[in-house]
């Protein structure tokens, strides 16, 4: 059997050891990042599955969005990711044999097996190694309630087998999302094609990113969807064609939040350019924290502004719409002139690494007063020292390991490469922030 290859694009990063640059001065610049690795993700995926050609417009382009391209494309979509500011996708009828390299990215391990289980042929999903630890089962049984064949492994995750019939039947299933938002968004985005639509009902502990699954029914509306998400925890989608367009990719507020987190720890001021009147990305409560924490947050022509007032404060949050912004939130937290306590992420265990276990081990040993909790941390600040940063493969650890050499000499990351999961220039970028300081 010849199999058209998605795998080619991995680009496994060796470790690159990385001292964090530390800031002399306050931080303040204008940034200009790439666009959301979410709205790029959905804009793939909903391109994909429409009935004429689209564009992507100022994507992002980092390690998770060029799988996701090479997944697709070799179920038979053509994606150009020539030009890094325009993606021209050119849909084609779904076929396997294929295989997906999902790095380590969740947005590819959930939302392609739905579009895959729409293709003709047989669909192999694997990954990094930490990626075969990553919740899957609920997705994958919900898909098989759905009428699709999955072989999966003993564990309910990847490496799984997708039998493509060409169609998926769907109607009704039953999910328990607690683990990740993800699993709804994977099912809604491919579910307009599905010759029945979808009705997903959610039981369970509460589904976390609230925003994250707003993005999902709001880009299936942009893309010709009909969606009803009027009854809490149910979502009904009907089928129906998605039409192809022109999306233009918000800058990655989350990719944006160790830049805003500069601004604040050293009392300086970093504007996102480039940032929307409207947005599709949970702006509100990332200025609700950054400001409980101390920080000015404003909106004006040139962009996103985070001012450092020179007071970093100590918070109490439930981080649960905003998880991906755990590590970040809890540099600053572990910088600032009391405690916190962040709670209510239980599944971000589940996240590139257990980011809590994560969090609290290397947090601990750059000397901060650390309790953990099944769904969180508390954190005492003391004085903070030099360290080995252990990056456990995470972009984000990565990113709160340089916020905390902003302030504290000697920390070194085992590894910087991580970060091109998301932004694979953000050392470069990082270093260029400090040194205009
Ligand atoms: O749908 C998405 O694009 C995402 C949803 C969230 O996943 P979880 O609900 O698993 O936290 C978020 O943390 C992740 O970074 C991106
Ligand atoms: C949780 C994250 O990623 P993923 O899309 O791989 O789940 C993240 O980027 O913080």
């Amino acid at each position: 059997m010849s199999y058209r290859d998605g795998t080619m694009a991995t680009v496994t990063a060796e470790p690159r050891p990385w001292l964090a640059p530390t800031a002399s001065a306050p931080v303040s610049t204008v940034v200009r990042l790439p666009g959301s690795k979410s709205m790029t993700a959905r804009a793939l995926i909903l391109s994909a599955l429409s009935d004429g050609p689209s564009v992507i417009e100022r994507p992002l382009r980092a390690r998770d969005t060029e799988l996701m391209a090479a997944g697709l494309r070799a179920l038979g979509v053509a994606i150009d990711t020539t030009d890094a500011e325009r993606w021209p996708v050119e849909p084609g009828p779904l076929r396997g044999p294929a295989r997906v390299d999902v790095g380590l990215a969740g947005t590819i391990m959930r939302f392609l097996p739905p579009a895959a289980a729409l293709a003709e042929g047989v669909v192999e999903f694997d990954g990094d190694p930490h990626a075969r630890n990553r919740p899957l089962r609920p997705i994958i049984e919900a898909l098989r309630s759905l009428g699709v064949s999955i072989d999966a492994s003993a564990t309910g995750g990847l490496p799984l087998t997708v039998h493509g019939a060409g169609l998926v039947e769907g109607g009704e299933a039953v999910i328990d999302a607690s683990a990740s938002s993800q699993f709804v968004s994977g099912l809604l985005l491919s579910a307009p094609r599905f010759t029945k639509g979808l009705v997903l009902r959610h039981e369970g502990p509460p589904v976390p990113s609230a925003p994250h699954l707003r993005m999902t029914t709001h880009m299936l509306r942009a893309a010709g969807a009909a969606v009803d998400e009027s009854v809490p925890d149910v979502w009904t989608v009907e089928p129906g064609p998605l039409t192809g367009r022109t999306w233009v990719i918000e800058p990655d507020l989350s990719g944006a939040a160790p830049f805003f987190a500069a601004a604040m720890v050293t009392g300086g001021a970093v504007t996102l350019a480039g940032w929307p009147a409207e947005s599709w990305q949970p702006v509100g409560r990332l200025a609700e924290l950054l400001t409980s924490l101390g920080a000015e947050v404003s909106q004006g022509p040139e962009g996103l502004t985070v001012r450092g007032t020179g007071t970093l404060r100590g918070i109490t949050a439930d981080l649960s719409e905003v998880s991906e912004l755990t590590p970040v939130i809890s540099a600053l937290a572990a910088l600032a002139e009391g405690p916190s306590e962040l709670r209510g992420v239980a599944h971000i265990r589940g996240h590139e690494t257990d980011r809590i276990a994560a969090l609290a081990a290397e947090l601990s040993k750059a000397g901060a007063g650390i309790t953990e909790f099944p769904d969180g941390l508390r954190i005492e600040p003391q004085p903070l020292r030099a360290t080995s940063f252990e990056t456990y493969a995470d972009h984000r650890m990565a990113h709160a390991a340089a916020v905390i050499g902003l302030a504290v000499p000697g920390v070194n990351l085992t590894d910087v490469a991580c970060t091109s999961k998301t932004l694979p220039e953000f050392p470069e970028l990082w270093a260029g922030l400090v040194a205009r300081s």
